[in-house]
């Protein structure tokens, strides 16, 4: 199947053809997924947590992307965490590798046809607080849609009324009740010293932000900045599926303009290798993170 299409229409990704697939998974699935894990770059350890898993690369269902970037294995894992059937994305699609919107989100709506009504997603995020440290998580209140205020959305084109509503709501996208949750979670493990709540955004990337970008961010009241996760929440919310997202803080976005150094790079630049190597370091503290989100989520009836 060709990507290459128009950003606005024509979305490849009909109710039919997302029928099929998602016919093509269940054959090869045990249970019904409840909760949709989506991991962020680094982040696919997250999916390690998972009992009974059947594994099903990208690559072997028809007519679906690939994962093109480092970081994201590209590949769907199904299974139970603590007692709760999940579906774990180990790979996103990012606007930057080519894919409109309605394709970087596509998932969600496939999620949701496999019987998901709840979302996690995660991401890699730059701090743009000048409380936050590498290695903080930022769980999402909010985000602001900058690339949707230049008109860029997974929903943009003819509306199918099965995936939800031409119009709806994005004022309680995050859900109050998944997120006092959390906190509680955040208590009980005593992880009080490196959570925060705020704002993301997502930018088209993949270049990282320039000083005067990080400057009108910060302004904007944007806490933490990416390149994903608004529009798999927008998607999500649009067919109904209650959402809960964080960021993992792994580098802080300079204000200042560095100084050059003897290799000709700068002092406060981001380099890709940092953003995964936190991810990594990270990984057994998320993951028990996560499995208590999930235990948490399927206590809601
Ligand atoms: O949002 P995730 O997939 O975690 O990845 C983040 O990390 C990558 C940049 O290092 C970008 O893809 C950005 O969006
Ligand atoms: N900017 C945008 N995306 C990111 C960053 C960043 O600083 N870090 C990880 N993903």
């Amino acid at each position: 199947m060709c990507f290459k299409m128009c950003s606005c229409n024509n979305n490849i990704y009909t109710y039919e053809k997302l029928s099929e697939i998602k016919d093509f998974l269940k054959e090869k699935i045990k249970n019904e997924p409840k909760i949709g894990i989506i991991c962020g770059s680094g982040l696919g350890s997250l999916g390690n947590a998972i009992a009974d898993a059947v594994s099903i690369d990208y690559a072997d269902i028809p007519d679906f992307p690939v994962s093109t970037v480092e970081g994201h294995v590209g590949r769907f894992i199904f299974g139970h965490i603590r007692g709760t059937a999940v579906a774990c994305m180990q790979g996103r699609f990012h606007y930057y590798e080519g894919y409109p919107l309605s394709i970087c989100a596509m998932p969600v709506r496939l999620m949701k046809l496999l019987g998901v009504s709840y979302l996690i997603a995660s991401n890699a995020a730059g701090g743009l607080n000048p409380k936050y440290k590498v290695g903080d998580i930022m769980l999402q209140k909010d985000h602001f849609n900058i690339m949707g205020l230049a008109g860029l959305g997974p929903h943009i084109g003819p509306n199918d009324s099965r995936f939800g509503p031409r119009f709806f709501p994005m004022t309680n996208a995050y859900d109050e009740s998944i997120l006092n949750k959390v906190r509680q979670i955040v208590k009980d493990l005593k992880m009080e010293n490196k959570v925060h709540e705020g704002v993301y955004t997502c930018v088209g990337g993949p270049n990282y932000e320039t000083v005067a970008d990080v400057r009108a961010l910060i302004s904007l009241g944007v806490d933490s900045v990416g390149m994903s996760t608004v529009h798999e929440v927008i998607a999500a919310r649009q067919c109904g599926i209650r959402c809960f997202a964080f960021s993992l803080i792994t580098n802080i976005c300079s204000t200042e303009y560095g100084t050059t150094t003897e290799d000709h790079s700068c002092s406060t630049e981001v380099h890709s290798e940092e953003v995964l190597k936190v991810g990594k370091d990270m990984e057994d503290e998320l993951r028990i993170f996560v499995e208590e989100i999930v235990e948490a989520i399927s206590q809601d009836t």
